[in-house]
């Protein structure tokens, strides 16, 4: 079994437990209610199931074979998202809102639509409802959405998503677990968190990063309100909004995702070209969110060279001296630096992967953390 087969093949099976309203044992229909049935949900965890792991592929691989390896890879995860999306959009049902669920409050809205805690009024079951409104979003859109957000939710860094998408007069709906809020609500401007939080949120989202890459799905949209949060310490958080997310090889346009964590080569991109879609995009808004909450603010507002404090930064990148490195980045150990510079490559083409962060993980990245821990072994 590949690795990953494991993961959605539990999938399929916690989505056997999840309610179904009114789902016939074995049956294709699907009540007016708002639930997948058995079917469906195995249907699409199994589709899933066949998501071509890149890892494990590379294993098989000779050099001259690594092409054809990828592009195979490509094309098959875009027929097995193209399926579900079908399967999707022949069941989604559609309903009223008010008649199924009680909605408790709003947890949180963003440029496409909204979020709401609601409790479905038969089975009791508390939920976050994403709602998208049909009058920006195009239905394609949302279904992909949904089933890259299912495909991914096996991963205990990634936000569960449930086997539970319908349609209103006014919007498209599917539900996920509920967080008790995202990075941003936490970060203290100007101030970050302490070393010990960076590298727990640090060490998560590497290993959801690196999870989604293998299966050459790429996020987009790595920022701080997308990273929920389940407790004020970070000992679990989890990768959210696949609004973006598209595989690799797509093309795609200058400005789309949030400037200050867009590489250069994205921000310098001119009107009418794209840029073909690479995990390398996802690593450098890694690198982003990390100096961010390490520090409580961004490193530069965009990455071009009319930027002065991105400008700063290229000079001591290109010229190596480390009698250059700008202000801001003098509050990091050299071990810290080291990782930075490999995650913040200039060069897409030499950014680490997400995984690499493991590899320091036991040193300070702080400088001020250092000592504060020779405080604490002084006393
Ligand atoms: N499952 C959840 N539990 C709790 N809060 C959530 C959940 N999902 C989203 N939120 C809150 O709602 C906000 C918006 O959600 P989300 O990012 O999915 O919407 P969006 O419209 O796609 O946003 P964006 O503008 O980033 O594209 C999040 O930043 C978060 O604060």
């Amino acid at each position: 079994m590949e690795a990953g087969t494991a993961d959605f093949a539990r999938e399929a099976e916690s989505s056997q437990t999840f309610p179904l309203a009114g789902a016939t044992a074995g049956g294709n229909e699907v009540s007016p209610g708002s639930h997948l049935d058995v079917q469906m949900s195995m249907q699409l965890s199994v589709l899933a199931c066949r998501s071509v792991d890149k890892t494990n592929l590379s294993k098989y691989k000779t050099p001259s074979q690594d092409q054809n390896i990828d592009e195979m890879d490509e094309n098959e995860n875009e027929e097995i998202l193209k399926g579900m999306m079908n399967l999707m959009s022949r069941r989604m049902p559609y309903i009223k809102l008010k008649d199924q669920y009680n909605v408790l409050k709003r947890l949180g809205s963003g440029t496409y639509g909204s979020v709401v805690l609601a409790e479905h009024k038969l089975q009791g079951k508390v939920m976050a409802l994403k709602l998208m409104k049909k009058k920006t979003t195009k239905k394609e859109n949302f279904l992909m959405e949904y089933c890259v957000s299912l495909c991914l939710s096996s991963h205990p860094n990634i936000i569960k998503t449930l086997p539970v998408a319908f349609e209103t007069d006014r919007y498209f709906l599917f539900a996920q677990e509920q967080a008790i809020g995202d990075l941003h609500s936490i970060i203290v401007p100007q101030d970050g968190l302490p070393d010990i939080i960076v590298k727990r949120c640090a060490m998560q989202l590497a290993e959801a990063l690196d999870f989604m890459h293998s299966k050459a799905l790429v996020h987009r949209d790595v920022k701080l309100d997308n990273i929920l949060i389940f407790d004020q310490d970070c000992h679990h958080i989890k990768l959210a909004d696949f609004g973006l997310t598209r595989l690799e090889g797509f093309h795609i346009s200058p400005l789309k995702g949030t400037v200050p964590y867009s590489p250069p080569e994205l921000c310098t991109l001119e009107e009418t070209d794209t840029l073909e879609l690479d995990s390398s995009l996802d690593i450098w808004a890694f690198g982003i969110l990390l100096f961010c909450i390490s520090t409580g603010y961004f490193p530069w507002e965009t990455a071009i060279c009319q930027d002065s404090d991105y400008e700063k930064f290229v000079v001591w990148q290109t010229t190596g001296n480390y009698q250059k490195i700008p202000s801001e980045w003098k509050q990091f150990t050299w071990r810290a630096l080291d990782m930075f510079q490999k995650l913040l490559a200039i060069n897409a083409m030499t950014r680490s992967p997400a995984i690499e962060v493991q590899k320091y993980l036991s040193d300070p990245w702080k400088i001020n953390s250092l000592k504060d821990n020779s405080n604490l072994q002084d006393n």
